[in-house]
């Protein structure tokens, strides 16, 4: 079931923002999953390493949802929560939304909990700071 958060004031910047075009599609036609995940992941990764104060890797994606697809020329938005911050890991919310054609219908279409650990240069975790 969407659990839909309130439709985003598209006029704030998202963490991340992007279209969709055709070499991003699967055989149905419409964009692949796969190609969506990976924009939450930057975005998420983004919203972690500036909490983190440097570089993260993901070591987990839970409660992955698509709740409809996303279509060619979709302008796609990453919207980025910090849910809560461990010993070296930060647990992000990321919802999608894409905004369509010349209308510009909103579209919740994915949301997920990636979480991420802070990593050392040896790329082992290493402690997140406190705020
Ligand atoms: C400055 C501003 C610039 C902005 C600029 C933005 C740029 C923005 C683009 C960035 C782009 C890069 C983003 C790359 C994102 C990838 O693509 S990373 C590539 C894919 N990921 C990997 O290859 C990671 C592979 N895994 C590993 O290397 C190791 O698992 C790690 C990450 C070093 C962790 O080592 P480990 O021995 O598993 O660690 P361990 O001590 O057991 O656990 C550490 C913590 O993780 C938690 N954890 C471990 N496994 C899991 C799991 N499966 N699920 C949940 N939690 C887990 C533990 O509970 C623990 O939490 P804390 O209690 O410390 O908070």
């Amino acid at each position: 079931m969407n659990d839909q958060p309130p439709t985003p004031d598209f006029s704030t910047a998202p963490a991340l923002r992007t279209f969709a075009m055709p070499a991003d599609t699967n055989a149905n036609g419409d964009i692949f999953g796969g190609w969506v995940l990976s924009q939450m992941d930057l975005a998420g990764a983004a919203k972690a390493v500036r909490r983190a104060r440097g570089k993260v890797a993901t070591v987990g994606i839970e409660a992955m949802k698509f709740y409809r697809p996303v279509a060619v020329g979709d302008e796609l938005n990453c919207y980025t929560e910090i849910l809560a911050v461990g010993r070296t890991s930060l647990r992000v919310r990321i919802d999608t939304w894409v905004r369509r054609g010349a209308t510009g219908e909103a579209v919740h279409v994915t949301e997920g909990v990636f979480t991420y650990v802070a990593i050392g240069e040896d790329g082992r975790p290493r402690p997140v700071e406190a705020e």
